[in-house]
């Protein structure tokens, strides 16, 4: 089915190899170049639909099956009646060009020659006019850096700006498992992924190449037919989060929704931790503690008068009653805030690391024992790429440059549940399950926004006590941005208002989890 990738449907991802074994065992049951003409077929479908009244249909094709599937979508185009012109791209003849095409992509080229489609080779003269170019020059194939006849171009397709570009499969010069990108690749007004999704479509330092984002599983559903194929992660829809927020019951009290302590704020920072407690405050703890490292800090919070202010010492001698423990925003990096870092990761509740626990993290082995020594108790990281970096001792770009990977092998190495911020926030569990959050926009770069995360998280793993529960944190946190840049555009989002965007965001949700005796469809959030 053609959908549109949105942050409401949850999705399986895989990766190249899974969809490759998925291609092949579908090819097995179905008549010859039944996948291409499917695959083409949804390409050509999707042009007509989002560009109805595009005349002039340049269709950019690589000597592969991505360009294949370009042969597939041009044919049916110029059937519709529009002027269609193929243009075969990385050859210096359209006779090397041809030749090399593999079985589909031939029988779709044979298909092409019938239909009387137009076809030249790409002469590196300018790029023809066109109402619609569609980029199917490299798919799954591509190998090594960008070959420069390749690149030029690509580089010719992104220097136009008159018409949309619609790319097969994924954008050319983007890999499909990690996000990264060769030096020159393709960037597309939306993509039709085939198949299934891809992780480097929703998240890696070039996924944002991609535009808006459609599938088409042309019939295989590969979750229901394969199942022994391996999901690498899976797109984090709005379904999948509401039944992990809690429920507000008529008679509850402030003791039942959690208690959330929060250790921060030394001098010249405090406005870190209270912006993460004031959020755990907002996405419902129904008691938020604050022991800020400054002791000159205020005793009250005048904007927030319901959170109690503390020192770190009492918050962290008090036996029972917290139900979840929050360390790092503004907290520092000196020994003080190293002692009270220890003393947390040793108390027996869910805790949440963030911003200057994770640097002291990073910085200290005898702290990473005591991390790994929680297990089973719930411990949630919540790195940035920098943060990440210095955890596993590795630069940015690596960090970068295979995301998911990298938030893997965080998560093993110190057992606990990690979520990766950045473009495409990841979040991965102790046992590897990794999701890819399916919301945010830029107006999350702001001073503070990670705080007001990791405060929502702690909020929510206090209320309910599932470590899942962070999934909707992240959820909440993205879709509050989007919620806000639709009815106020892209400036003002500010951190300290973000949590009043993310509790409008959860009563937006669709309640979903029937329950006895009441109208599932009733409005009761
Ligand atoms: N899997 C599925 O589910 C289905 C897949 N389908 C489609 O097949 C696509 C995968 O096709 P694929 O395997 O033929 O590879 P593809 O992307 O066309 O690239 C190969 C070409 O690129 C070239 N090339 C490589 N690297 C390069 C570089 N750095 N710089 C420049 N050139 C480079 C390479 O040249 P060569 O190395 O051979 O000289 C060869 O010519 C997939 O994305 C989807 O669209 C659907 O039809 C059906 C379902
Ligand atoms: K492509």
């Amino acid at each position: 089915m053609l959908k549109r990738i949105s942050p409401l449907q949850s999705e399986p991802v895989y990766r190249v190899d899974a969809l490759r074994q998925i291609e092949s065992e579908a090819a097995r049951t179905l008549p010859p170049h039944s996948l291409m003409q499917r695959a083409g077929s949804a390409v050509a479908r999707l042009a007509q639909a989002c560009y109805p009244h595009a005349r002039r249909v340049v269709v950019l094709a690589g000597a592969g099956n991505n360009g294949g599937d370009g042969l597939v979508a041009a044919t049916q185009l110029h059937q519709a009646g529009r002027d269609v012109l193929v243009l075969a791209c990385g050859a210096e003849t359209l006779n090397e060009w041809r030749s090399r095409l593999p079985a589909d992509a031939a029988w779709a080229w044979a298909q092409a020659q019938t239909a009387e489609v137009r076809c030249a080779l790409d002469d590196h003269s300018t790029l023809p006019e066109a109402d619609l170019y569609i980029d199917a020059l490299l798919g799954l194939g591509l190998r090594g850096p960008m070959r420069a006849q390749m690149a030029e171009i690509i580089q010719g397709l992104n220097a136009q700006r008159g018409a949309p570009v619609l790319s097969v499969d994924l954008p050319s010069g983007l890999d499909a498992d990690t996000g990264a990108a060769t030096d020159v690749c393709v960037r597309a007004t939306l993509t039709l992924s085939l198949l299934g999704l891809k992780p480097g479509l929703r998240t890696g330092p070039a996924s944002s190449l991609c535009g808006t984002l459609w599938q088409d599983d042309f019939g295989v559903d590969a979750a229901t037919h394969h199942p022994q194929v391996a999901i690498d992660a899976t797109w984090l829809g709005a379904d999948l989060i509401r039944p992990l927020l809690p429920d507000l019951s008529q008679s509850a009290h402030k003791g039942q929704r959690g208690d959330v302590a929060v250790i921060g704020g030394a001098a010249g920072m405090t406005g870190a931790a209270l912006l993460a407690a004031r959020a755990a405050a907002q996405l419902g703890a129904g008691r938020v503690f604050v022991g800020l490292l400054d002791d000159q800090a205020p005793a009250v919070d005048l904007l927030a008068p319901e959170l109690m202010l503390r020192s770190p010492a009492a918050l962290l001698d008090a036996q029972g009653g917290r139900t979840c423990l929050l360390v790092g925003p503004g907290a520092g990096c000196d020994d003080a805030a190293r002692t009270y870092l220890a003393q947390a990761l040793a108390q027996p509740v869910p805790l949440v690391l963030d911003a200057d626990a994770l640097n002291l993290l990073a910085a200290t082995d005898s702290l990473q024992t005591l991390l790994r020594q929680r297990k089973p108790i719930t411990t949630l990281l919540t790195p940035h790429p920098l943060e990440a970096a210095r955890l596993m001792g590795v630069s940015v770009q690596a960090i970068e440059s295979d995301r998911l990977t990298a938030a893997r092998t965080l998560a093993q190495r110190f057992a606990c549940w990690i979520v990766l911020k950045g473009h495409g926030t990841l979040i991965v569990s102790p046992q590897q399950t990794a999701w890819i959050n399916a919301t945010g926009n830029g107006l999350l770069a702001t001073a503070g926004s990670g705080d007001v995360l990791a405060g929502s998280a702690a909020a929510l793993l206090a209320a309910t006590g599932k470590a899942s529960s962070v999934l909707a944190a992240v959820w909440l946190h993205g879709q509050a941005a989007i919620h806000y840049a639709r009815k106020h555009g892209p400036g003002g989002l500010t951190a300290a208002t973000l949590p009043l965007w993310m509790a409008a965001s959860w009563a937006d949700l669709p309640y979903r989890r029937p329950r006895p005796g009441i109208d599932e469809n009733a409005d009761f959030c």
